[in-house]
C-alpha cells in the first residue's frame, strides 16, 4: 500500500438542485517523502482533492488512505485531529495572523500539536531567522510565504499541502519559494503535494499527476527531477 491512496474518489456539490461532479472516479497514489504535483487546468479538480486529503472537504464515495489510515472513514472530532496535527497548509495568500509576529504566527500553530518543532528553528529553516520579530505587514510577499511554509512545518506533519504557493509571487520569488519546497521534501524527508497549473514545473516533481474534468488522465515519474534553479518558463 502507498503512503497516499486516493481510490476512486468522487465528489459531487449540488447547486441550485443540479449536481457539479468536481471529481469524477479520481485515483492516485503517492509514496512517503515523494514530492507530488499535481497539475490541471481550472476546473479540474485539483483542489477539491487537496481539501479532501487535507480533511477541509469529504469525499461523496471512494477512499482516501493516509499513512494507513482510511480517512474517508473519519468522524467529525477525527477529522479535526487530523487537520490539526497531520496536515501541513500552504494556501496562495499566506493568512497569516497581521497582529502577531512572525515568530508568534508560527507558535500559534505549534501550540496546537503535540509533536511540534520549535518555531524559531523552523523560522530559521526556511531563511527567516533574522525577521521574526516583524510583524506580516513588513514582510515581502516571499517573506510572508516562507513564514506560512514555517508555520505548516513546524506542525510537523506528515503531509504538507500546497495549492498555487506561489500564485501571488513574481517570477523569481515564486522560484524562490518553490526550491524552498523542494528542498524542504528532501531535507525534511515530509511527503509535499502541489497544486500548479503550470505544467513547465512537473520536472521538478518525483511524481506528477494530470486532472482533466475531474479524473486523473495521466501519471508520471521522474526518475531525475530537475532543481527549480534549473526549469524556465
Ligand atoms: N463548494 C462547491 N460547490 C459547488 N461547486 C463546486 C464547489 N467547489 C468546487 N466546485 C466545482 O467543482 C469543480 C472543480 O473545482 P476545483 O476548485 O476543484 O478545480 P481546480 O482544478 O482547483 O480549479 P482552479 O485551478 O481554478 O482552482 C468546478 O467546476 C467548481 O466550480
Amino acid at each position: 500500500m502507498a503512503y497516499i491512496e486516493f481510490n476512486h474518489v468522487i465528489k459531487e456539490y449540488a447547486s441550485e438542485g443540479v449536481a457539479i461532479r468536481a471529481l469524477d472516479d479520481a485515483s492516485f497514489s503517492i509514496e512517503r517523502g515523494e514530492l507530488a504535483v499535481i497539475l490541471g487546468a481550472s476546473g479540474a479538480g485539483k483542489t477539491t482533492a487537496l481539501n479532501i486529503l487535507g480533511g477541509m472537504d469529504t469525499a461523496s464515495s471512494g477512499d482516501v488512505i493516509v499513512d494507513g489510515e482510511n480517512i474517508s472513514k473519519y468522524n467529525h472530532k477525527q477529522l479535526v485531529g487530523y487537520r490539526r496535527t497531520d496536515i501541513g497548509f500552504v494556501f496562495q495568500f499566506y493568512n497569516l495572523v497581521p497582529n502577531l509576529t512572525a515568530l508568534e504566527n508560527v507558535e500559534l500553530a505549534a501550540q496546537i500539536c503535540e509533536n511540534s518543532l520549535n518555531a524559531a528553528e523552523t523560522l530559521d529553516k526556511v531563511g527567516l531567522g533574522d525577521r521574526m520579530s516583524n510583524f506580516p505587514a513588513q514582510l515581502s510577499g516571499g517573506e510572508q510565504q516562507r513564514v506560512s511554509i514555517a508555520r505548516a512545518l513546524a506542525k510537523n506533519p506528515k503531509l504538507l499541502l500546497c495549492d498555487e504557493p506561489t500564485g501571488a509571487l513574481d517570477y523569481n520569488t515564486g522560484k524562490q519559494i518553490l526550491q524552498l519546497l523542494q528542498d524542504t521534501c528532501r531535507r525534511e524527508k515530509i511527503t509535499v503535494l502541489l497544486i500548479t497549473h503550470n505544467s513547465a514545473l512537473a520536472p521538478m516533481a518525483d511524481k506528477v499527476i494530470h486532472f482533466k474534468s475531474g479524473k486523473v488522465v495521466k501519471t508520471a515519474r521522474n526518475e531525475q527531477p530537475v532543481p527549480i534553479a534549473q526549469i524556465e518558463w
